[in-house]
C-alpha cells in the first residue's frame, strides 16, 4: 500500500528516538507503492525513508536486512538500512513493522527517458546483482510464485464484475501455458523480483541504486531478467531495440546458459500474468483515494501477457536477440 496505516505524529517522534535521529522536522506521506505505508521524514540527522509494513514477517525483514548488508559490503548500489537500538533490524509498531532507510539521491526515469543505452546499463547492473548475490547465504522462497498467483486468480474468477471474471479465466490459461514451458534445472540465486522503473534511482545516466528489495527471494535468475524486461521494454508493444540492449547489457555481466534462454518465455509470461493479477488486486479493487495510492493500470500488463501469448517462445527469442 501507499498510505494504508495512519501513523500519528508521536509514532515518528518515537522512530526518531529509537534510531537516534534527533528531532522530527517534517513528515510527508508517499502515495507511490502498493504494499506498504511509506513516509519521508526530515530529522536533525537528515532525510530518511520510513516504511511501515503489515505484510512482511520478522523473518522476511531479517532476510532483507542481511541481503542489504551483503550488497553494501560488495559495494552494490542499494539502500542503506538503519538499525534501531535493540535485537531486531526493525521496530514493531502500530500493528506492523517499521524499517528506516537512508534517503536515496537520484531520480526515477519515466518511460519517455528510456533509450537503448539506459537499458544496456540496467541490464549490466542486474547481471552484476546476480553475480554479487552468489556469495550470499540467506534464503527465502518466492512469496508470489505460480501457486500463489493461481490462488489469486481463483478468487478473481468468483468476482461479480464480468470483465474481471473473464480476465481471470484468460490469465489462468496463460499461466498454465507459462508453466508448461518449464525447462528443467536452471541457475538460481537471489533475485530482486520487482525491478520496475520506480525501483531504480538514476544519477544522470548511471544507476544510482536498485531499491525496494522486499520481494527479493531465491528463484531462477531468468525470472528476474524476464520481470525486468517486461517492466522496462514494453510501450504499447515490446520495443526490439530496448529488449536487445537490455539483454546485451545483462549478458556482458552474466551470460545466459542455453537452458535460461529457452526458459525466458515461460518466465516472461508468468511475470506478465503475476503483475496483471496483483495490479487488479492492489490497485483496481482498492478503495483508497488518489492522495493515498497512486494507481497502476492492470490493462498495460494484460497487453504484455497477450503479446507474449501471440509471439510464442521463438518469437520472444528472436525479438530479444538470444
Ligand atoms: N530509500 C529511499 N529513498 C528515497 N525514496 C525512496 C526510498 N525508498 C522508496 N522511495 C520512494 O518511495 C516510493 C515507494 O517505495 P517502494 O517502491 O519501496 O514502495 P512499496 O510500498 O514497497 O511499493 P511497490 O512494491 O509497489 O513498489 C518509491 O517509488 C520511491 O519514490
Ligand atoms: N511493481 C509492481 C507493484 C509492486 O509489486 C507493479 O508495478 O505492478
Amino acid at each position: 500500500m501507499a498510505v494504508y496505516t495512519t501513523l500519528p505524529p508521536e509514532a515518528f517522534t518515537h522512530v526518531a528516538g529509537a534510531y537516534g535521529l534527533g528531532t522530527v522536522r517534517g513528515m510527508t506521506p508517499i502515495p507511490q507503492g502498493s504494499i506498504n505505508t511509506n513516509h519521508r521524514l526530515e530529522t536533525d540527522a537528515g532525510r530518511v525513508f520510513v516504511r511501515h509494513t503489515t505484510v512482511r514477517s520478522p523473518d522476511d525483514l531479517r532476510f532483507e536486512a542481511a541481503l542489504l548488508e551483503h550488497l553494501a559490503r560488495a559495494h552494490f548500489p542499494a539502500p542503506v538500512l538503519l538499525v534501531p537500538a535493540g535485537p531486531t533490524p526493525f521496530l514493531e509498531m502500530h500493528g506492523g513493522r517499521i524499517s528506516v532507510f537512508k534517503w536515496l539521491p537520484g531520480e526515477e526515469f519515466t518511460r519517455a527517458q528510456l533509450t537503448p543505452d539506459v537499458l544496456e546499463r540496467l541490464g549490466a547492473e542486474l547481471g552484476k546483482l546476480h553475480r554479487t548475490t552468489q556469495s550470499f547465504g540467506g534464503t527465502r522462497d518466492n512469496p508470489y510464485g505460480p501457486e500463489v498467483v493461481k490462488g489469486w486468480l481463483e478468487g478473481l474468477r468468483q468476482r461479480p464484475e464480468p470483465e474481471l471474471a473473464a480476465v481471470a479465466g484468460e490469465l489462468e490459461g496463460l499461466l498454465a501455458r507459462a508453466e508448461a514451458e518449464h525447462q528443467g534445472l536452471e541457475p538460481r540465486g537471489v533475485i530482486h523480483a520487482d525491478l520496475f522503473l520506480d525501483n531504480v534511482k538514476w544519477l544522470g545516466d548511471r544507476v544510482g541504486a536498485f531499491f525496494d528489495f522486499e520481494m527479493a527471494c531465491v528463484d531462477a535468475y531468468t525470472r528476474d531478467v524476464a520481470i525486468t524486461l517486461n517492466a522496462w521494454c514494453f510501450d504499447g508493444g515490446y520495443q526490439p531495440a530496448l529488449c536487445q540492449a537490455f539483454l546485451r547489457g545483462y549478458q556482458d555481466a552474466r551470460p545466459l546458459a542455453e537452458v535460461e534462454k529457452a526458459a525466458l518465455f515461460g518466465h516472461a509470461l508468468y511475470g506478465a500474468v503475476r503483475f496483471t493479477t496483483s495490479r487488479i488486486r492492489d490497485y483496481h479493487l482498492s478503495t483508497l483515494g488518489a492522495d493515498k495510492l497512486a494507481p497502476k493500470d492492470y490493462r498495460t500488463y494484460l497487453s504484455r501477457a497477450r503479446a507474449l501469448g501471440s509471439m510464442g517462445p521463438d518469437g520472444l527469442r528472436a525479438l530479444v536477440g538470444v
